[in-house]
């Protein structure tokens, strides 16, 4: 068994992991990021084609870390010479009354530039889709579709060009916290003086080790793809946007969908919940009632798709009882930080998280207020073991 030491180590090489463990490794720190599968893998919640780019969102701070997280996609484009976003809007559909006006006032407020869809207009600027009765619709003109397998293949790739570490297929089995930081993993023993935990879905599994556990649930997501009865009446060329349907009283949770666009003819559709499940059975876990709800939803409101799922892949969100990140110190140990819970939401920020939890694990102040995203808030909570 290898024993080695580093500045820090990072467990995870989701997209949390990898943008932190690239900004550690900018800041010239010595890093080893550490993952459990072979990569790349499908078993977390960073795998896939596609995720969504916004600024639209209900609290200002998600907008403010956007405005620097735009920016830091761009760079990492233009530093690895690869395009990682497509522009391509966001239709933002709800209640005329309920969270719309949030979003709305956000956008405004912060100055993003968006267009108001009049009902009487709708049609024209968005053929195919049926806006529900009494929803507005929006749309916030700066987001778009982030390309998330390759983003992962970017950033790991980075982080190595500057002389990063990565040992996959090394499932962390034990961490002994201390000055210096003790890894176990199947194969190997490492050392650091800085230990940074993103661990997705695992996140509780690991902490364990550490003494901690946070409110957290895991939730097996359905990926769902939809046939075009035409094919490109919802696709990517044709300027059709990602949308959100905010949450109504016939969807208790949003809806959203991605132009067609990876797969010929099929346009992304999914709800934003699911069932629990244990991250080492997600396959196990078969329950459909969310494409029950999807069905009914695209008969009424997109009509230009078959509502039967023509392809249905996984994947996990790891969920706060807030939906806000946990980006915080360990409490009890200081030198390790965590990166968790990013709540089905995370992936646009990941270069901001990245910058974030490097920051944390170095002792410098961070960036951003992170109050809404420490660990404490949860002190209440019967699941916490602070
Ligand atoms: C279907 C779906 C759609 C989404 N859509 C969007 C969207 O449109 N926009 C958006 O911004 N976000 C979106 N998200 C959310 C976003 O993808 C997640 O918030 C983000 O990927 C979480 O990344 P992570 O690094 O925390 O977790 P993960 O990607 O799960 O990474 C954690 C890693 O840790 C590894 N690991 C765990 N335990 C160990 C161990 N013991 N030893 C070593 N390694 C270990 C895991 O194998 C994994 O690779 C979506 C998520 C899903 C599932
Ligand atoms: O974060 C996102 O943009 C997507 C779409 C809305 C629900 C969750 N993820």
């Amino acid at each position: 068994m290898s024993s080695q030491d580093y500045d820090c180590i990072v467990i995870g090489a989701g997209v949390q992991g990898s943008f932190t463990a690239y900004n550690l490794a900018k800041n010239n720190k010595n890093t080893l990021l550490l993952e459990q599968f072979v990569l790349p893998h499908s078993r977390g919640s960073s795998h896939g084609q596609t995720r969504i780019i916004r600024k639209a969102y209900d609290e200002d701070y998600y907008t403010h870390m956007m405005e620097e997280c735009y920016q830091l996609w761009t760079q990492l484009e233009k530093e690895a010479n690869v395009k990682l976003y497509r522009r391509t809007g966001l239709l933002v559909m709800g209640p005329e009354k309920g969270d719309y006006q949030v979003f709305k006032s956000t956008l405004e407020r912060n100055k993003v530039p968006i267009v108001i869809l009049p009902r009487e207009e709708f049609s024209q600027h968005i053929p195919h889709v049926n806006l529900s009765q009494g929803n507005a619709a929006l749309v916030d003109t700066t987001a778009g579709v982030l390309y998330a397998d390759r983003t992962l293949k970017t950033v790991q790739g980075q982080f190595q060009k500057l002389g990063g570490m990565i040992k996959d297929g090394q499932k962390v089995i034990d961490i002994t916290p201390g000055s210096v930081v003790t890894v176990t993993t199947v194969s190997g023993m490492y050392r650091a003086k800085h230990l940074v935990i993103t661990a997705g879905p695992w996140a509780n599994t690991l902490l364990s080790h550490t003494g901690l556990q946070l409110p957290l649930q895991v939730i097996k997501i359905n990926v769902c793809y939809w046939r075009e009865k035409v094919p490109g009446s919802y696709n990517i060329q044709h300027r059709f946007p990602c949308f959100i349907q905010l949450e109504s009283e016939e969807a208790k949770h949003h809806i959203y969908g991605l132009p067609s666009n990876e797969y010929p003819g099929l346009m992304k559709l999914c709800y934003h919940t699911g069932p629990e499940t244990d991250p080492d059975e997600r396959d196990r876990q078969t329950d459909r009632g969310d494409i029950d709800i999807l069905q009914r939803y695209i008969t009424r409101c997109f009509p230009g798709l078959v509502p039967i799922p023509a392809v249905v892949e996984s994947c996990m969100y790891t969920v706060t009882p807030d939906n806000h990140f946990v980006l915080d110190h360990h409490p009890t140990h200081s030198n390790i930080v965590i990166g968790a819970g990013f709540s089905g939401h995370g992936f646009k920020f990941g270069p901001i998280i990245g910058k974030l939890l490097c920051e944390l694990s170095q002792g410098e102040v961070p960036s951003y207020d992170l109050s809404p995203f420490r660990i404490r808030r949860f002190q209440a909570h019967s699941k916490s073991a602070l």
